[in-house]
């Protein structure tokens, strides 16, 4: 799987904001048609769109359309289907069926914000087509009726749902935005938060937060060398004809040596 630890959203009606987006350092990008795009610029955003996926990008880019039922969602799925993105982000998704109408053959990244969707997120992660669960934290703690909260007390539920289905069917989960893009003590916390839960990653909205987000949900040279060293323990103790280790006076068994592999591939793409 390519890394995810950094999502950016960029508005798509904003061609300058998109073609910094190509140097900024994100793992991926998320050009938005849907809640960053008024009513009025849904059709100039197409364009901007279109054009942006014109030439190659570094990264992959994916299209976050408009929801089903929108006056919008025939026109973006035949952008989403000829522009040559990634794959289709698609908001409020709210049961598997909302994911079979869009499997178009790309990835489909569902994005879990309403109540429905955190109740049916297993059979939504089930879907072959997709790959990815996002949590739109804004959308959701409005239908929840929620109040802010600096550690997200009362969304900890959802937010652990998400990870939950998207793990048992070997999907990613995505950490959602962090709206104050001028606090980062706040940001980098809610990364770590975000990392402990099991997310892959976090959705942003500013090229401020990427570093935040790559530093948190990566992997240092020290853990590289760390993960090498405990898979080098196991693979002395196996050779000696032992079915466990330990490492540091601490237990290794196959699963802590598949983490330490999940480790040094995460490791790897992203120190190119
Ligand atoms: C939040 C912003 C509106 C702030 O914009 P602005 O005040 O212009 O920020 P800065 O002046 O600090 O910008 C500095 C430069 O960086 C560029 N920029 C800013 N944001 C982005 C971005 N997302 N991608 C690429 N480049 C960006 C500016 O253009 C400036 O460049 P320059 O002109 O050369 O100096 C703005 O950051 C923004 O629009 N962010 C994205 C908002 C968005 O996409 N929202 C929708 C997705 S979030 C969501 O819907 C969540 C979910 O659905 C839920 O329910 O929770
Ligand atoms: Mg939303």
């Amino acid at each position: 799987m390519p890394p995810t630890r950094s999502v950016l959203y960029v508005p798509g009606d904003k061609p300058r904001a998109i073609e910094k987006a190509r140097t900024l350092g994100a793992d991926a990008i998320i050009l938005d048609l849907e809640d960053a795009v008024a009513p009025e610029h849904k059709h100039a955003a197409r364009e901007h769109v279109r054009e942006a996926l014109s030439t190659p990008w570094p990264v992959p880019v994916l299209i976050r359309v408009n929801g089903l039922n929108t006056p919008w969602e025939h026109d973006d799925r035949e952008l989403a289907l000829t522009a040559g993105a990634s794959g289709i982000v698609l908001p409020k998704v709210e049961c598997a069926a909302d994911a079979h109408a869009l499997s178009l053959g790309l990835p489909l990244w569902a994005m879990i914000e309403t109540p429905h969707g955190v109740l049916n997120a297993p059979q939504i992660a089930a879907v072959p087509g997709v790959t990815t669960l996002i949590v739109g934290a804004n959308d959701l703690a409005r239908a929840l009726r929620t109040q802010p909260h600096p550690d997200r007390t009362p969304l900890l539920h959802a937010l652990s749902s998400v990870v939950l289905a998207a793990r048992a069917h070997g999907k990613t989960p995505l950490d959602a935005v962090y709206n104050d893009i001028r606090n980062p003590d706040g940001f980098t916390r809610e990364c770590q938060q975000g990392r402990a839960l099991g997310f892959s990653g976090k959705t942003l909205i500013h090229p401020g937060q990427i570093d935040a987000a790559n530093q948190a949900f990566g992997v240092t040279e020290t853990e590289a060398e760390g993960a090498k060293a405990l898979i080098a323990a196991w693979d002395a103790a196996r050779a000696g004809g032992k079915s466990i280790a330990t490492h540091q006076g601490a237990l290794v068994e196959q699963m802590h040596v598949d983490e330490a592999r999940e480790v040094l591939a995460l490791y790897a793409a992203t120190t190119r």
